[in-house]
């Protein structure tokens, strides 16, 4: 297949080129209270819904205020919608309709680009359990007998999910460090981080109805990037036995931009050896497994803490959606699953500040001399990520970013 160009020249080498076409929602100064769809190009988001009128197919599904319909409509409707957008951006004869509706990046408010429906939280990579096992648990196994048998997770507060750039404030809790008599209350001391990446959700599926490994692209409209805020204090106290909850509940960031899984085809890889052997129902060997080549970034205030590798996640998306729905549990519309935090072998590509400080015992060194062990009121957080796409082409996620507040 040879490359399709855009017409548009920030979109030549661009990782928001045609090969990758994000959805969000976004406003402008001149009209704030008027959400649009709108789809990354170049440095451009072109408004969807216009753009299709413009082309003289309008359609319901683009000329919305949520990303909501076309999530419902389903993978037919995803692809024929990215085939028009496909060939509207490179076909010049477009260029003269199209170009008035390009706001450029900086003049677009972006918004949560869903309503989020359920959200689940996994714990996916075998590096991250394994750290937090042993700095939650010191002297027991560091993995749980059930890790490699299931992918675990957690049901969080689709509530408090909010788009990148929504300030964190921080929580507060009851607090007991180990060598404490009794907890006392407030203000988190050990705020931290989660890198991940998130599947969104379109086509739902019936109550008492599992949706099996292949269904993930019938079901998944595509790909964001997560920040899982955690409190550690309140979250080490709490989770006995029930698991996360008030730790984590408080804020979880999204980037605004949706990658659609159609811009992911190149970046699938196979994911790590299955050293147990999964049940059948998450037995991806022999299949088409959806390990995904996602290098992330993780910075604090500006400077780059650690290059998390998704491709090293145990669990893939597929097996995820696999066992969220095992049990029969529906799917709905604008569900959010995240893959858990996303830490490599290496110290330096480890996903979370508890992690890379080793609970705070050896602290980051930020480039002004200060050091952190967890996050300080002010700080700012800010995850990237990209994967290849076609013929050496970059697919680009944007980021999520947020900044604690006291
Ligand atoms: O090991 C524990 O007790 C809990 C660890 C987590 O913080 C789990 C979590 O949020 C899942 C993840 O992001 O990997
Ligand atoms: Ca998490
Ligand atoms: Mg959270």
């Amino acid at each position: 297949m040879t490359t399709a160009r855009s017409w548009l020249a920030s979109a030549q080498d661009s990782p928001f080129g045609v090969h990758n076409l994000p959805y969000g929602v976004f406003s402008t100064a001149a009209r704030p209270g008027r959400r649009r769809i709108g789809v990354r190009i170049g440095d451009f988001v072109l408004d969807a819904g216009g753009a299709a009128r413009a082309a003289g197919v309008p359609s319901v599904l683009l000329d919305a205020d949520s990303l909501g319909p076309l999530l419902a409509a389903g993978r037919p409707a995803w692809a024929q919608i990215r085939a028009g957008l496909t060939a509207w951006l490179t076909d010049e004869t477009y260029r003269n309709a199209l170009s008035p509706l390009l706001v450029p990046v900086a003049e677009a408010t972006m918004h949560l680009p869903f309503e989020v429906a359920d959200y689940v939280d996994f714990y996916a990579s075998e590096h991250h359990a394994t750290n937090l096992g042993r700095i939650f648990r010191p002297g027991a196994e560091p993995l749980t007998p059930n890790w490699k048998h299931l992918p675990i997770g957690y049901h969080g507060r689709a509530g408090t999910v909010v788009v990148s750039g929504t300030p964190v404030v921080r929580p507060h809790g009851q607090r007991k460090a180990p060598t404490d008599a009794v907890p006392d209350f407030g203000p988190t001391r050990r705020l931290d981080i989660e890198a991940e990446v998130g599947f969104v959700v379109g086509t739902p599926s019936e109550l008492g109805t599992p949706v099996p490994m292949d269904g993930f692209a019938e079901h998944v409209f595509g790909v964001c990037l997560v920040n899982d805020w955690s409190a550690r204090d309140i979250q080490a106290w709490e989770y006995v036995p029930l698991g996360p909850f008030l730790g984590k509940s408080f804020a979880t960031s999204v980037s605004p931009w949706i990658v659609p899984l159609e811009a992911l085809e190149h970046a699938r890889v196979a994911p790590p050896a299955r050293d147990v052997e999964p049940l059948p129902y998450l037995d991806d060997r022999g299949g088409e497994p959806w390990g995904l080549d996602i290098a992330m970034e993780v910075r604090l205030n500006g400077h780059t803490v650690s290059r998390p590798p998704f491709a090293t996640m145990y669990w893939t998306g597929a097996q995820q959606l696999a066992q969220m729905t095992a049990n029969g549990a529906s799917l709905r519309t604008g569900d959010l699953f995240a893959s858990g935090t996303v830490s490599g072998p290496a110290k330096e590509t480890r996903g979370a500040l508890i992690e890379l400080t080793w609970n705070g015992e050896d602290p980051v060194k930020l480039p002004d001399g200060s050091t952190r062990a967890f996050l300080e009121n002010d700080d700012e957080v800010t995850i990237t990520a990209t994967a290849p796409g076609p013929d050496g082409a970059v697919i680009g996620f944007g980021e999520v970013t947020g900044r604690v507040l006291p």
